[in-house]
């Protein structure tokens, strides 16, 4: 199990039990997560990484409810969600989870103020006004709020997307390469909220990333291939990211080659 669960149980966000995710059939089977057990920190923030294909967006799917799974067990919090039926997922997705992705997904037609809170809108429940404005001010949106996403630069709609997975607290945010069509400064920009967001907020951080400065920004990198957790690294800086994912090649060039696969 990761060292993610560093702590007690109620320091576990959400967790993963012999997780298997096969895609098709027969011959043309793909074991995109191969009996992943893994434990997300509460409070913390988590970066996931790999090669392409690995399994990164499988697993992020698979915790979040989003996919169903082949085998084992998934939690969030207590709530076990292998074996709920879709309206009750769709319930949890929207009560507990908070998602980012790469597009913003922002409703063209609605100001900042109304994407924010149309998750809540939708579920018919009321945002918590002080906790609202302390997201608004801490994204600096609240210039911005009157605004549509065509009069928002890239970074600022992904400031949006960050405060609108944030509005209803949720327990855990999913953020699958909320950086990837952001210039390096708005990126930063980002990173450096959830970061915040985690430090300050006390929320809790899942991201996927291909990006090396990006994991930098985490507690904890897990690190994925061919569908198993190989690795993992505590405070992690982007050179020490790059270098394990330069091993990630070497192994691959030499299989390539036929060459014994480096450690
Ligand atoms: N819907 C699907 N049908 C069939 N195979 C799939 C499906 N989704 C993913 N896969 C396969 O499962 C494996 C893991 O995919 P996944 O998208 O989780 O990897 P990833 O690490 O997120 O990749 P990337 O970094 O390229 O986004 C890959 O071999 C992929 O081709």
């Amino acid at each position: 199990m990761s060292t993610a669960a560093l702590s007690t149980p109620d320091g576990i966000a959400a967790r993963a039990h012999g997780l298997t995710k096969a895609y098709g059939s027969g011959e043309t089977t793909v074991l995109a997560l191969d009996s992943v057990d893994v434990s997300i920190a509460r409070g913390r923030f988590t970066a996931v990484m790999g090669p392409s294909g690995s399994g990164k967006s499988t697993l992020m799917h698979c915790l979040a409810g989003l996919d169903t799974v082949s085998a084992g067990q998934v939690w969030l919090g207590d709530t076990e969600i292998t074996g709920l039926k879709e309206r009750e997922l769709t319930r949890l997705r929207r009560d507990r989870i908070g998602f980012m992705f790469q597009s913003f997904n922002l409703i063209p037609t609605l100001n900042a103020a109304e994407n924010i809170t149309l998750p809540m809108d939708i579920a018919g429940r009321k945002p918590d006004e002080k906790w609202l404005d302390q997201v608004v001010d801490a994204l600096g949106l609240r210039e911005r709020l009157g605004h549509r996403p065509s009069q928002l630069s890239g970074g600022q709609q992904q400031r949006v997307a960050c405060a609108r997975a944030l509005v209803s607290r949720p327990e855990l945010i999913f953020a699958d390469e909320p950086t990837g069509n952001l210039d390096s400064r708005a990126g930063l920009e980002v990173l450096a909220f959830l970061r915040q967001a985690v430090d300050e907020l006390g929320q809790t951080v899942v991201m996927v990333t291909h990006d090396p400065s990006a994991a930098a920004h985490s507690d904890l990198v897990l690190f994925l291939a061919d569908g198993r957790i190989v690795d993992e690294m505590e405070r992690p800086t982007a050179d020490a990211v790059l270098e394990r994912m330069k091993r990630f090649d070497v192994g691959r060039a030499s299989v390539a080659d036929g060459a014994p696969e480096e450690d």
